[in-house]
């Protein structure tokens, strides 16, 4: 479904642009339909700029990003529309994702109007379905998101999010401003909308016990690169990495 290859990606800054952070150091993988990646490191390893460059909201340095067979490295702001609608990104802020002055119909309906999918009277039906699928009943449509709880506010963030019939979903820490309980819900709803809709996952979270549960493979992020990338049962059982060993040793210390 997506590959990438040799991703690269610097970030200058400061007097001449003379600080050079390296985010991206030559990163290759692919994610299957219907699969999940997971994408382990530690805060600042580069898990959301290789996101954005996946998605194409940053340009990569070099390397090549493909969509089912699609070279869309060089595409331009207007090639990239149509793909646009099929990659989404939800992030783990649940309360800055959706505007607080609109109300959730408003959230829900908007992608589809903007794109022009459909009429208003066709988005509103197909937005209670959409709320539907993550579980949430058509009362929400009137709510504003001070209205609801987190866990909800995930939920809409996830039927927005598939309001466009996206291929594929960055899905950056979606869970780790819920509490564990709403956690398991809200996880629960991406693998059932996953399985409905056969998507690719890349699922990046600090958080490898949760990883190692809900990804069939995993790949490991260290300053920049990937040190390891495997089936998750392997990392777990058998890390090469001197890094993944220490991932896995602090996990088992927390057990
Ligand atoms: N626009 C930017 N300009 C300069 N440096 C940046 C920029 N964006 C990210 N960086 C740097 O690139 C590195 C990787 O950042 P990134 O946000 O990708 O890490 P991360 O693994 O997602 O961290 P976290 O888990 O805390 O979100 C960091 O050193 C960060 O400071």
């Amino acid at each position: 479904m997506i590959r990438v290859e040799g991703l690269c990606k610097t970030f200058t800054s400061g007097w001449l642009r003379r600080r050079r952070v390296e985010a991206v150091k030559d990163v290759s993988f692919s994610i299957a339909k219907g699969e999940t990646l997971g994408l382990v490191g530690e805060s600042g390893c580069g898990k959301s700029t290789l996101s954005r460059l996946m998605v194409k909201l940053l340009p990569a340095d070099q390397g090549r990003i493909y969509m089912e067979d699609q070279d869309i490295t060089n595409y331009t702001m207007t090639q990239m529309l149509p793909l646009r609608r099929q990659m989404q990104i939800i992030f783990q802020h649940p309360d800055s994702a959706l505007n607080p002055r609109q109300t959730m119909q408003q959230s829900l309906i908007e992608p589809l109007l903007l794109h022009r999918l459909m009429g208003k009277d066709e988005a509103l039906h197909k937005a209670v379905e959409l709320l539907e699928l993550v579980g949430l009943g058509s009362d929400m449509l009137i709510r504003y998101p001070h209205q609801i709880s987190g866990g909800q506010i995930q939920r809409v963030v996830i039927a927005r999010a598939l309001t466009l019939n996206p291929r594929f979903l960055v899905l950056d820490e979606p869970t780790s401003m819920l509490d564990v309980s709403v956690q398991a819900q809200v996880m629960e709803v991406l693998q059932q909308v996953q399985s409905q809709f056969e998507m690719a996952y890349l699922f990046i979270s600090h958080d490898l016990e949760l990883v190692a549960h809900v990804c069939q493979h995993m790949v490991i992020m260290h300053q920049g690169e990937i040190v390891e990338q495997a089936c998750s049962k392997v990392v777990m059982e058998q890390p090469q990495h001197p890094y993944t060993r220490q991932l896995v040793q602090a996990f088992g210390d927390m057990r």
